[in-house]
């Protein structure tokens, strides 16, 4: 008899040789050999569409701090998805907490900047927040230059999330 994997989705905007070191890290992390049963999908955000976001059990988002708030990659990726994946607006157009479609699903969240990641990382876990996913790791900030440390946290992520999918 066969299951299905669970599907984790590592979406991720990764324009810089920084960035894309903590996302190669992170994928390979969630692809740890120790870790069965899951199915790994890496989409750049600005080409993640509605049905990835619903087709995958658990999310990992990646994204450089640009002007004080996350990618517009990134930002793409929720302002074209949020309606159809379980997000809601209230009366004023804000984003509303639901009990939508995706709810509950776990999430991991890396950034990485030059000087001053709030911004980004209150604006994303702002947005999934309002979708009612929960947060499954501390969000792996890292600013200046990536070194090994960075990328061994980067890697704990990626297979953190994994291995929860796994369980
Ligand atoms: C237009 C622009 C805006 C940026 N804004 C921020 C920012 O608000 N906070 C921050 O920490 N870094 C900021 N940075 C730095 C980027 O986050 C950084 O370049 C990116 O993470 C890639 O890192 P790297 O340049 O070391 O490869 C900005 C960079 C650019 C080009």
């Amino acid at each position: 008899m066969s299951t299905t994997p669970c599907t984790l989705l590592i979406a991720h905007h990764s324009p810089t040789r920084s960035t894309r070191a903590l996302t190669d890290a992170v994928v390979t992390g969630a692809n740890d050999d120790a870790i069965e049963g899951v199915r790994v999908e890496v989409r750049e955000a600005l080409s993640t569409s509605a049905d990835d976001l619903l087709a995958a059990d658990g999310y990992l988002l990646g994204t450089p701090a640009n002007f004080g708030y996350m990618s517009g990659a990134l930002k793409h990726m929720f302002d074209s998805t949020f309606l159809a994946i379980g997000g809601a607006l209230d009366d004023s157009g804000s984003a509303a907490s639901t009990g939508g479609t995706t709810a509950g699903r776990p999430f991991g969240l890396y950034v990485h900047g030059r000087y001053d990641l709030t911004g980004a990382v209150r604006a994303a876990t702002s947005i999934v927040g309002a979708l009612g996913w929960k947060q499954a790791a501390p969000v792996l900030e890292v600013t200046g230059d990536v070194h090994d440390a960075a990328l061994e946290r980067a890697y704990e992520l990626g297979a953190t999330l994994a291995a929860l999918l796994a369980d």
